[in-house]
């Protein structure tokens, strides 16, 4: 999906949500793991009852690694169920040597046909390149995270007073494009999120941290929305796991419609969408 029908897709909707698909077995309702793919039944619901107020999915691929080959089936039907015009992210933070890179931007691109895919920087230019030769395909690359440890590398600085993650944001920025690239910006660093807006005015941002981990939707919007919008707010154990009772998709539901209603308002106050 390319970022003119990103756009489009917030206009319309009047949403920059994006619903994460953390889908863990221990978590499920009980009811439904009688079902031959319980976490592909438990995702088709919560697809069913989150679509309308959603511009994006982002399943966290290790949820589904760890089941095996069973997990990878959940979630290539996952994938399949989810309607061609919602963005989809494989939350993957993968990155290689260039040419393991470019198998795990196959892996994701084209044996499964996610939009965009997560991706550490830490490895540098060769390791990241791979993922930008595919057309309509995003980075989302790792830029300052929602997690306490986030202070350990990327908040540190320079000699000249620099911190890691604007070095990060500064080079990568050169890489790829707008149209190609986002960054992850975590919730949890409300404030910070103007600095990084401030280096990267046109890019995306994917910004996790909202519900379970306590970050405010307000203050993200307040930071760090451009022109076009440019973030997608995910939330995961916040929506999917609303009630883990028989109600659980419509549980989810209703979590999903109230952030976007939120989003809503915040679009018209700052871009009057
Ligand atoms: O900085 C980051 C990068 C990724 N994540 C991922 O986002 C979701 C958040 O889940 P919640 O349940 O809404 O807290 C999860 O998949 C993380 O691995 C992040 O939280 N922070």
């Amino acid at each position: 999906m390319n970022r003119k029908t990103l756009f489009e897709q917030i206009k319309q909707k009047k949403s920059f949500l994006c619903v994460g698909l953390d889908t863990d077995p221990a978590k499920i309702p009980a009811h439904l793991l009688k079902e031959a793919d319980p976490i592909y039944e438990f995702n088709k619901q919560i697809i069913d009852a989150t679509q309308e107020y959603t511009v994006a999915y982002k399943p966290n691929i290790a949820f589904y690694e760890a089941l095996g080959t069973k997990g990878w089936e959940s979630l290539q039907k996952t994938l399949e169920y989810i309607p061609k015009s919602i963005f989809t992210i494989a939350d993957a933070k993968r990155g290689d040597i260039g040419n393991t890179s470019s198998l795990y931007a196959k892996a994701f691109f084209e044996t499964m046909d996610f939009d965009s895919i997560t991706v550490a920087p830490y490895m540098g230019i060769d390791s990241v390149k791979p993922f930008l030769e595919f057309k309509d395909k995003w980075v989302i690359l790792l830029a300052l995270t929602s997690n306490e440890g986030s202070m350990d590398f990327q908040l540190t600085r320079s000699a000249e007073g620099k911190p890691l993650f604007q070095e990060v944001l500064e080079k990568s920025s050169k890489w790829g494009t707008p149209e190609n690239m986002m960054y992850v910006v975590g919730a949890t660093r409300g404030e910070k999120i103007a600095e990084v807006r401030k280096i990267v005015p046109e890019h995306f941002f994917l910004v996790p941290g909202v519900g379970a981990q306590g970050g405010s939707l307000k203050d993200v919007a307040k930071y760090g929305m451009n022109s076009e919008c440019g973030l997608l707010v995910n939330s995961s154990r916040g929506i999917i796991y609303a009630s883990n009772g028989e109600d659980f998709a419509e549980a989810a539901g209703k979590e999903a419609k109230k952030l976007q209603e939120e989003m809503a308002v915040l679009l018209d106050k700052y871009l009057s969408l």
